[in-house]
């Protein structure tokens, strides 16, 4: 594998367009206008955005799977268009549609799949997989007796066959079980610790807050952030402060900008933004309204939060 023209980004997008052209009834459709983004060497990125954002889009023009309308794509320093090979080489995909051939077994789709990318068989590593997978007992079996946690892991290993620097995981989680998640992400944490590149797209932005250092928001085709997951969870000016008043059931009169509600469970919830009220301020004003204080938490808002926020259609 050729070393990268520029090590600090494993993919650059520039300007990335895409217009679906018009098929039958259906109108033409512009997925992507104009998207700018840089992930560096070495992350694992989160791709979030809701149903339409332009995930799969991008995923899919990273994959060499769909063709760009305009716009530039570097992949580990290699220009998609100067050098569509070593760019693709660069880069594994796991995707969300379970393409396995039924009548191979995974040892022999792994095998097809390194021939496919050219790996000699001298550098071929399927045991490793199989191992790494947890499909070693299922080596031999036709592929179309495995479950679909099974069928996920084949995809898997099927993407790391030519170790690429970057691997790209597309909803990797969804609808499987709690074991193949943690099977999931463990491997992928020790890929990531070997120096290779994530990036994932989930519905499940717990997962994404977990999981990823860096995470890029997209709507309707377009950046809307892309910052690390600490300060994107930082940038909403909002908290709550949780107080169990005991038997007082009372909601006291607050100053403008601050709201309280009483919970199903009886505790008082104070929302308020930290730059302008501090906890203790807002301490004082519940003393001054006489109201007890018999324990008391705060809660910090979640991606979630921060991505409703950002992406609600007003
Ligand atoms: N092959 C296609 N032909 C026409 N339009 C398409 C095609 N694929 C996607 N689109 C449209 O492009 C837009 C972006 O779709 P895309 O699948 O990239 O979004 P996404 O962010 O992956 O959404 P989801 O979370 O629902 O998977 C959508 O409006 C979609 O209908």
């Amino acid at each position: 594998m050729p070393a990268p023209q520029d090590t600090a980004d494993a993919i650059l997008i520039q300007g990335l367009t895409k217009t679906y052209a018009a098929a039958g009834t259906n109108p033409a459709k512009t997925a992507l206008k104009g998207l700018d983004l840089s992930i560096a060497a070495g992350s694992i990125f989160g791709l979030l955005g809701p149903n339409g954002a332009g995930k799969s889009t991008t995923i899919n023009i990273l994959a060499g799977l769909v063709r760009k309308t305009a716009g530039k794509v570097t992949i580990w320093g290699f220009d998609q268009d100067v050098n569509p090979r070593q760019s693709r080489a660069a880069i594994g995909v796991m995707p969300q549609e379970l393409n396995i051939d039924p009548f191979l077994s995974p040892r022999a789709s792994l095998e097809v799949q390194a021939g496919l990318y050219g790996v000699p068989k001298a550098e071929r590593w399927t045991d490793e997989l199989l191992e790494l997978v947890g499909l070693t007992e299922q080596a031999g079996s036709y592929s179309r007796h495995l479950s679909g946690g099974m069928k996920r892991r084949l995809l898997l290993a099927k993407a790391l066959v030519h170790r690429p620097q970057i691997l790209v995981l597309d909803e990797p989680t969804a609808g499987v079980d709690i074991q193949l998640r943690d099977m999931l992400w463990r491997n992928v944490r020790k890929l990531n610790e070997q120096g290779m590149t994530i990036i994932l797209t989930t519905h499940y932005l717990e997962e994404a807050e977990q999981m990823c250092d860096r995470i890029a928001i997209i709507d309707r085709g377009q950046l809307v952030l892309c910052d690390d997951t600490s300060a994107i969870l930082g940038r909403a000016d909002s908290k709550s402060l949780i107080v169990d008043t005991g038997p007082s059931r009372a909601i006291p009169a607050l100053p403008d900008g601050l709201r309280a509600e009483r919970r199903a469970d009886g505790r008082l919830a104070i929302s308020y933004a930290p730059s302008r009220i501090t906890a203790d301020g807002l301490i004082d004003l519940l003393r001054e309204a006489d109201l007890p204080i018999r324990d008391i938490a705060v809660e910090v808002p979640d991606l979630e939060d921060v991505f409703v926020q950002l992406t609600s259609r007003r």
